[in-house]
């Protein structure tokens, strides 16, 4: 494997002195793109990109030739382990992700197979190896998947959901059945992102989406003690290099030091924390990853230029910060304007560390 080129988001990560504040975008590879339009219109459904790893490759590394990224994140979907469970994974134009079952019995839970990385998804583990080849050393490449917390909902529910009805009526009225979900999510996501790190994932991050929508003893009890299981059960250093992992909880602010007590590395922080806040509360065990609100890249690049220095203020003089949105990027944001945030990063945060 060839030497690292740029190393600073692996740095910042273990709060190692860096130059620059690292950046990377949640969603960076995607339809803001019109680059990824063209070749998710060569390879057929979302799924067949996924499942093609030249293709995969490709739109990976899209937003690396655009922008002055410091990682890449591989190219595929959280959804893809439901699927390896056999529940039917389709997209609905226009209206985000479904499934032909869904669980919400004992039986069906009890009847669920644990997938096996290398037979069910091992296009994703070919097209890490890909990535990794292609990439050849330019900057370190994130593997992830979601918390088993928010893959569950997607299987209760069938898809997205806004009231989490089927989700919390599971919760509530059958906890020892949901727990039972939850148990075999967790081992699967364990072996899930330890197969991506064998195949050359050099950071991992764990998509909490909804962990938000959950009370605090919820919160606990059915998310972040699953994120916390996997934690410690991920590979934390391969190649003779830590493999730092990240876990984002969107809208989890107030939880924050019971986040950084898991053994992660990282938290990933929406725009409703101050990043100032969140370094005074667990800073100093943990990186923090965020938080530039993503509705504010509709702005023009100038007001996008002024965000980020006060967002880069907010966390102060240092390393430990990992620039990037606090959610995903949007389809329709111009992507010079992606490109102002990018370089106004770099730009302004060199003077935080001399
Ligand atoms: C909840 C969730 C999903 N997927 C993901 C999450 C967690 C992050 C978050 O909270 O946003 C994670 C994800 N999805 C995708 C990536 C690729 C890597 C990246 O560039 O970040 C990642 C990391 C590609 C994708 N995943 C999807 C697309 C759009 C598919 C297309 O090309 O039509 C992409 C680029 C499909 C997807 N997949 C999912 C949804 C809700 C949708 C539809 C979204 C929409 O319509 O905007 C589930």
């Amino acid at each position: 494997m060839s030497e690292l080129k740029n190393d600073r988001f692996l740095r910042a990560l273990l709060r190692e002195p860096v130059d620059v504040t690292p950046v990377w975008m949640m969603r960076q590879a995607g339809r803001y793109l019109p680059e990824y339009l063209a070749t998710r219109k060569q390879a057929g459904t979302f799924m067949d990109l996924c499942r093609n790893a030249d293709l995969a490759c490709e739109v990976t590394l899209q937003p690396l030739e655009r922008f002055d990224l410091d990682a890449a994140i591989l190219f595929s979907d959280i959804l893809t382990i439901p699927d390896a469970m056999g529940l039917g994974l389709y997209f609905e134009t226009g209206e985000g992700p479904r499934f032909k079952k869904t669980v919400r019995t004992e039986k069906e839970v009890q009847d669920l197979p644990i997938p096996d990385m290398e037979k069910d998804l091992g296009y994703v583990m070919n097209a890490v190896r890909t990535i990794r080849r292609e990439l050849n050393g330019r900057v370190p490449l994130i593997g992830f998947s979601g918390s088993p917390w928010t893959l569950a909902t997607y299987m209760i529910e069938g898809q997205g959901s806004r009231e989490y009805r089927h989700p919390k009526a599971m919760l509530y009225g059958q906890p020892d059945v949901l727990h039972q979900l939850l148990d075999k999510l967790a081992q699967t996501v364990t072996a899930y992102l330890n197969a991506q790190i064998l195949a050359g994932a050099q950071a991992v991050q764990i998509f909490d989406s909804w962990g938000g929508a959950l009370s605090t003893p919820a919160y606990l009890e059915f998310s972040l003690r699953y994120m916390e299981q996997i934690v410690h059960g991920l590979i934390r250093e391969h190649e003779g290099r830590k493999v730092p992992v990240i876990l984002f909880t969107k809208g989890g602010g107030q939880w924050l030091e019971h986040i950084a007590a898991t053994g992660t590395d990282a938290l990933g922080l929406d725009w409703t924390t101050e990043l100032g806040d969140a370094r005074r509360r667990v800073g100093h065990r943990v990186a923090l990853q965020g938080n530039f609100d993503p509705s504010a890249l509709f702005a023009p690049p100038a007001a996008i230029r002024a965000e980020v220095g006060r967002i880069l203020d907010s966390y102060g003089p240092g390393t430990g910060h990992v620039f990037n949105l606090g959610h995903g990027i949007n389809q329709h944001v111009p992507p010079e304007h992606a490109g102002a945030l990018i370089d106004a990063v770099h730009e302004l945060s060199a003077r935080l560390h001399r």
